[in-house]
């Protein structure tokens, strides 16, 4: 199970800080959104040059122009890029296809999914990595909960990320639902020591996967 380390709403400076205050408990490293938008592909460069054994996210949150898109973040370092559920069928299709010829992945951001029919479709697309979402506007209304990996329990072909606001104490609960990716960014980012939170996460991981 891998711990895909989140930077969001952090400066560029910050972004290199807290890699390096956890990478030995980290696997994959996402360049968050805001961090994309405010710095452009550069920083997506410059963390995979810094961290080229990390499998690097750019999170994109592509919905439109997915050739283009994807092929932006794939030239620029990134391993896998994200692209929304409710993007066009063509959108997905066009973002598989320049991840397969370039030897990279798309994850697709289940964010706003309710509907099983959706997850249906995915498959049919031939998408294999989804990523379960409980977005940071929604976590200022709730928690998580883990009725989110409802939405893919049938489904053995994908591989599953989950995000949101996932910390030490949500953890254990999320681990019975054995994910492949765990996503942590602000328990991680805004804790006053990464690299304990990050270690003790990591911990946890590894003790459910010695007991599984
Ligand atoms: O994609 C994201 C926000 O859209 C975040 O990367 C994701 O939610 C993880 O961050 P946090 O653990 O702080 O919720």
């Amino acid at each position: 199970m891998n711990i895909q380390l989140a930077l969001d709403r952090l400066s560029r400076e910050e972004c290199f800080t807290v890699i390096k205050e956890t990478e030995p408990y980290i696997d994959w490293i996402e360049v968050g959104t805001g961090v994309i938008k405010e710095y452009g592909m550069s920083i997506v460069r410059e963390i995979k040059e810094a961290f080229p054994n990390k499998i690097l996210v750019a999170d994109m949150k592509t919905c439109d122009a997915g050739k283009f898109e994807a092929a932006q973040a794939f030239e620029a370092g990134a391993d896998i890029t994200t692209v929304m559920a409710f993007s066009a069928d063509k959108t997905i299709a066009d973002t598989l296809e320049v991840a397969k010829k370039q030897g990279k992945r798309v994850m697709i951001d289940l964010l706003g999914i309710t509907e099983p029919t959706r997850i249906e479709e995915l498959e049919r697309l031939g998408v294999d990595l989804i990523g379960l979402h409980f977005g940071k506007d929604m976590q200022l209304e709730g928690e998580m909960h883990t009725d989110l990996f409802n939405l893919v329990e049938n489904y053995s072909t994908f591989e599953v990320a989950v995000a949101g606001g996932i910390n030490v104490e949500s953890l254990p609960d999320i681990l019975e639902k054995s994910p492949n990716t765990i996503i942590v960014g602000s328990a991680i980012s805004k804790a006053e020591d990464r690299t304990g939170v990050a270690k003790k996460m990591k911990g946890l991981i590894n003790a459910y996967e010695v007991n599984y």
